[in-house]
Parts: C-alpha cells; structure tokens; sequence
C-alpha cells in the first residue's frame, strides 16, 4: 500500500479488526438472546387477550413500536420494527 495517510500497519489494523469482530460478535450473541426474550414476552401478551376472547394482536400498539424504531433510527428503523413484529406474532 503508499497510501501516506496510513497511520497503522498491516499487522495493527488486523489486531484491531480481530477485537472490533469480537466484540461485534458478542453483540450480535446479545441481540439474538434479546430477541429471543421479547418473542416470550410478547407470547405471554397475546395469549393473556386470547384467553380473555380478544384478538391476538394489537394494530394500535404496533403503530407505536413501529414509531418508537422509527424515531430512533429513521426509515430503516420501520424496518426493523416490522421484522421483530413478524418474529413475535403467533407463538401464543
Ligand atoms: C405483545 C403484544 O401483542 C402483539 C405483539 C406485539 C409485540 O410483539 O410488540 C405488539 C402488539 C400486538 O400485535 C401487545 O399488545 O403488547
């Protein structure tokens, strides 16, 4: 490489991009037990209305899950909301 703006050698930025990964990874391990838990969590909601004779869902609540990912990350976040939406739905 000449790139003269180079601060690091090859060696450093493998060593920094090896424990970057790392802790990449065990976020990644958190987001998933994270996940994992609010799909119980929101099994538990959806069976207690089911049990009551309600609907499984709640579209109101939804929008405001939707918005709260939303104002927190921008478009993507709608995105993101959808997804754990659908991950959650129908296990009660
Ligand atoms: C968990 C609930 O039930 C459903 C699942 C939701 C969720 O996983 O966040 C949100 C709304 C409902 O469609 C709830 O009403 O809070």
């Amino acid at each position: 490489m000449s790139d003269t703006t180079a601060t690091l050698t090859a060696d450093e930025a493998a060593a920094v991009i090896a424990g970057a990964r790392a802790r990449i990874d065990a976020l990644d391990t958190q987001l998933l037990d994270l996940i994992d838990q609010r799909r119980a969590v929101s099994a538990e909601v959806q069976a207690a209305r089911i049990a009551s004779g309600g609907p499984r869902l709640s579209l109101t609540r939804e929008m405001e899950i939707l918005e709260r990912y939303r104002a927190r990350l921008g478009r993507a976040g709608t995105d993101v909301a959808m997804l754990l939406l659908e991950l959650c739905r129908g296990r009660a």
